[in-house]
């Protein structure tokens, strides 16, 4: 499934955050929104989830408008998860994935056999099958990811949408993580945005990415036209080398230094 937004703006107040927002995300591709703090990033995350409303534009999915979807068919198409997660201390991995379930289900309706199948299944893809009974406060925090990554699989998404889903972890939680994002795509062929902190990371695990500065796109593309020295610099006000991971053929960038004379250098620290 397509996600595509046209001249999309976003306002706090009566601050503008999000400006002229053109984005698109084809069926099966895995697209990574970066950008400096500050930029945008949730806020384009949030309104392609529906979380917040848009000042103006449009936000289509497969071609069709969302505010002419119902909000149930975009729950069961569209599963997000957000940066921040709240659940009660007494749910276990198996209550929080069945929640996965609920835009699945008409009014009244309990959860059948097939949803059972569906939970175990995706509890299974996510690595959590001996974990399944015990509490989500008493996860690692790559354990506690994975199950939410596992909830939001029970939903049998065609769009996943994640907001930092490697924040707080360690390196290895973070490739886990990652790894099993890149799997859903290509076994399950779900399309995936992605909000990432890690330029590396995002040159490695996606197919194409959003550059967002100050509330507007300023570079799209394949992640070997995206990490560029100058973009290093403009955007992110680093100096860095760029080199070829020939293992996992995408660039990364190595950064030497502040770039203190780049066009974005607003912390003075000169
Ligand atoms: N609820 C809000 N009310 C008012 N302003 C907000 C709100 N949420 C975000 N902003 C502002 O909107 C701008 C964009 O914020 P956003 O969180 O989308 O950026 P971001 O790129 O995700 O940042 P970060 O990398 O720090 O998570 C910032 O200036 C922020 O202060």
């Amino acid at each position: 499934m397509s996600m595509e937004t046209k001249s999309l703006q976003v306002k706090y107040g009566e601050k503008l955050v999000l400006k002229d927002i053109n984005f698109r995300v084809s069926n099966g591709e895995i697209v990574t929104i970066i950008g400096p703090n500050g930029s945008g990033k949730t806020t384009l995350i949030k309104s392609l989830s529906r979380y917040i409303k848009a000042y103006s534009g449009e936000i289509y999915l497969d071609g069709k408008d969302i505010s002419q979807i119902p909000t149930k068919k975009i729950a069961r198409e569209v599963a997000v998860l957000p940066q921040v997660k709240n659940v009660s201390a007494d749910v276990t991995i198996e209550n929080l994935v069945s929640y996965g379930r609920y835009p699945h289900l008409s009014f009244g309706k309990r959860i059948n056999k097939n949803d059972k199948d569906i939970i175990n299944w995706a509890i299974k893809k996510t690595g959590l099958v001996k974990l399944k009974d015990r509490y989500i406060a008493t996860l690692s925090g790559g354990e506690r990811q994975r199950a939410w990554i596992a909830m939001a699989l029970a939903q049998k998404p065609k769009i996943l949408i994640l907001d930092e889903p490697t924040t707080y972890l360690d390196i290895s939680y973070q490739l886990e993580v990652l790894e099993l994002v890149k799997e859903l795509n290509e076994s399950l062929g779900i399309t995936v945005i992605m909000v990432l902190h890690d330029l590396n990371q995002a040159a490695r695990y996606s197919n194409n990415i959003y550059v967002l500065k100050n509330g507007e796109i300023c570079e799209y593309g394949k992640p070997s036209d995206i990490l560029q020295a100058k973009l290093l610099k403009d955007v992110f006000r680093i100096e860095a080398h760029i080199y070829e991971d020939e293992i996992n053929r995408c660039p990364y960038f190595i950064p030497h230094k502040l770039s203190l004379n780049s066009t974005n250098n607003d912390l003075n620290l000169v």
